[in-house]
């Protein structure tokens, strides 16, 4: 299993490493990621729950099978609310 932190800034290298090497690849979004996110919550920047879902998005979309991140109460959450 590999794993690549940070993530964001990595995705480029999640999903060379993913095609180089074809193992388990996990992403970490690390506290900075996080805090990133939730500072531009706070100031109205953005949707933090889409920004959230958007971020996690971009680390399967580079290839890797999971990610490390403390969004993941709230991604959860998200992903198994009902819809509409
Ligand atoms: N071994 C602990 C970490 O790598 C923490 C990184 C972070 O969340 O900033």
């Amino acid at each position: 299993m590999l794993l690549i932190k940070p993530g964001m800034p990595y995705l480029d290298i999640v999903a060379r490493v993913k095609r180089q090497f074809g193992l388990p690849t996990y992403a970490f979004q690390v506290s900075g990621e996080y805090a990133m996110i939730k500072a531009a919550a706070l100031n109205n920047w953005l949707d933090e729950d889409q920004a959230v879902l958007e971020s996690l998005l971009a680390f399967k979309r580079a290839g890797a099978d999971g990610v490390v991140t403390y969004f993941a109460p709230q991604a959860a959450q998200l992903i198994s609310a009902p819809s509409g």
